[in-house]
């Protein structure tokens, strides 16, 4: 008999040690740091270095990666615990890396889920986002959640415009492995706001109450 999990919960794009310190407050299991220059979230190789050293055991560290160099994922991989491959990175590059990894697919019309999930074998999960073309993440949009199969091969942690008010009818709509959320918990880019994170948490715990009949 297999027992239900709780909805793992990832928030991404801290740029900021209070940001940090609230997100662990708030009972995050995973944060994000956007190593991508082009994002209005990036932080450096500096600026990780002290913000991962602020979190606690337990809590994942998840670096976030487009496209890289393969030279600054080596340098980074030493604060975090997770690399997160957000680009149009092939199985091999991400495997390459020798660090456990997840893979970013955006939801473009016509991409196979099944397919994509044998093709990064090596992926812990699978992160599901929405498609914009030319931006490669943190679009604040949602997508079709009814995309996702019932089964995949892969946990799926759902992404994409989630909010403390649309969360639960995600989880009950598709019973994610995790959610992952960035623009949904912010004051302003790369700015979070303390409240809506702990919004965020509460919506998620009181969604797993309802779905797992606690
Ligand atoms: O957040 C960014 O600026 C970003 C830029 C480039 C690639 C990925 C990026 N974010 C990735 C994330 O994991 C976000 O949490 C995810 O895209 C959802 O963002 P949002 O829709 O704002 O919740």
């Amino acid at each position: 008999m297999s027992i239900p999990l709780r909805t793992r919960i990832k928030f991404c794009g801290l740029t900021r040690p209070e940001d940090v310190d609230a997100a662990v407050a708030a009972g995050a299991d995973a944060l994000g740091f956007v190593l991508w220059p082009g994002s209005k979230r990036a932080i450096d190789e500096q600026r990780l270095a002290k913000l991962c050293a602020r979190v606690p055991a337990f809590v994942t560290r998840v670096g976030l990666f487009v496209d890289p160099d393969p030279t600054l994922v080596s340098r980074c991989a030493e604060h975090l615990d997770l690399l997160q491959f957000h680009g149009g990175e092939s199985p091999a590059t991400c495997m390459a890396a020798g660090r456990p990894w997840i893979k970013a697919l955006r939801m473009r019309d016509g991409l196979d889920l099944h397919a994509a999930a044998e093709a990064y074998g090596g992926a812990q999960a699978l992160l599901l986002d929405a498609y914009r073309p030319g931006v490669p993440g943190g679009t604040g949009e949602t997508f079709d959640w009814s995309r996702i199969p019932a089964s995949l091969a892969k946990p799926v942690i759902l992404a994409g415009g989630l909010t403390p008010d649309n969360v639960a009818e995600a989880i009950a709509a598709v019973a994610p492995f995790a959610v992952d959320v960035s623009g949904g918990i912010e004051a302003a880019p790369g700015v979070k706001d303390a409240a809506r994170m702990a919004a965020f948490l509460q919506a998620v715990r009181r969604a797993d109450d309802e779905r797992l009949g606690a």
